[in-house]
């Protein structure tokens, strides 16, 4: 069965600009992603993304706008395992509050959509940040 992960793919907006949150691993390959983590058994995934969004980066839900309607999987295999990470896309409220990390990760950036899609590296990634940059256009 493939490992299931589950987060929140956050932006903000500073003046014009659109900025996403991106947090560094701490272990392994000090790969960056959107907060995101396990979901643990008899969880659902969105109560997962809201788990690790708050254990990971601080933000309550009362932080965020969050769009249940944009959703985004990955499917991709670690270590040859399948693993799939369910995404949903949310704002946050307050453009000025930072983010708090956990011990799980050892640097953040808020970055543009070209710079945040460099920073991931992976094409699933970078695919799902240019569909999330588009539906943020729109809800302007
Ligand atoms: N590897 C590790 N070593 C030591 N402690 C660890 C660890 N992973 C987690 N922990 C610890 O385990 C505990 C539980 O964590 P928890 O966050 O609860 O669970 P988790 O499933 O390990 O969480 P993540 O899904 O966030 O893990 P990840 O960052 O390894 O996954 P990702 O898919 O991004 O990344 C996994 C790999 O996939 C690669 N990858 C990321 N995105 C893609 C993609 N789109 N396509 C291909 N490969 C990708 C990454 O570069 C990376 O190599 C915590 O204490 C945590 O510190």
């Amino acid at each position: 069965m493939a490992k299931r992960a589950a987060g929140l793919v956050i932006f903000r907006r500073i003046g014009e600009q659109i900025q996403y949150l991106l947090l560094r691993a701490s272990y392994g390959d000090f790969h960056w992603s959107s907060p995101k983590g396990h979901v643990d058994p008899g969880e659902d995934d969105f109560t997962t993304a809201l788990r690790e969004t708050k254990e990971e980066a601080g933000y309550s839900e009362e932080d965020l706008i969050i769009y249940h309607d944009k959703k985004k999987v990955l499917n991709y295999k670690v270590n040859d395992k399948p693993k799939v990470v369910i995404y949903w896309l949310a704002q946050l409220k307050d453009p000025n509050k930072e983010p708090m990390l956990s011990d799980e990760h050892v640097e953040m950036k808020w970055l543009s959509k070209d710079d945040a899609k460099r920073t991931v590296g992976y094409k699933d990634n970078q695919d799902m940040i240019d569909e999330f940059h588009e539906i943020i256009l729109k809800l302007q």
